[in-house]
């Protein structure tokens, strides 16, 4: 069975958090195909050198459309979008692009810390089975 491949994407206000998520399941994360949009993938990597993060687009430029052109290709096995419920975002449009893609092709996806701990046990199990 090859390696998971998961995809972490946060908004700013949210960085701090999916950063203190990562380390937090650095066990897991570190045997895992990781891939994030720039930024989110550039603290990853810098918090954490024993991740291996492939690091796309920031969010903005067309990042969230590279993740989302992956779920499309069925290249991932599971997405942490850690979203800004607070704030508009200029590419808002991308953001409901990639939420949506998640669903229709039924992808685990996380949007909170505790829901990606679920998404996380559930790509374990599943890697076991
Ligand atoms: O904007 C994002 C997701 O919509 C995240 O992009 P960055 O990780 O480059 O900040």
């Amino acid at each position: 069975m090859s390696a998971k491949k998961i995809a972490l994407v946060a908004h700013d206000a949210c960085k701090d958090e999916m950063v203190a998520w990562a380390g937090k399941h650095l066990s897991r994360l570190r045997h895992m195909s990781v891939v994030a949009t720039g930024t989110t993938g550039g603290r990853i990597a810098e918090a954490y050198p024993e991740i291996s993060v492939t690091r796309l687009k920031s969010g903005p430029l067309g990042g969230d459309q590279q993740i989302g052109a992956m779920i499309a290709e069925e290249a991932l096995d599971g997405l942490v979008f850690f979203v800004d419920p607070m704030s508009p975002m200029p590419h808002d449009v991308d953001v409901k692009a990639l939420t949506r893609l998640a669903i229709v092709y039924d992808l685990p996806m996380a949007c909170s810390p505790s829901t990606a701990d679920a998404v996380l046990d559930y790509l374990a199990s599943d890697a076991e089975r």
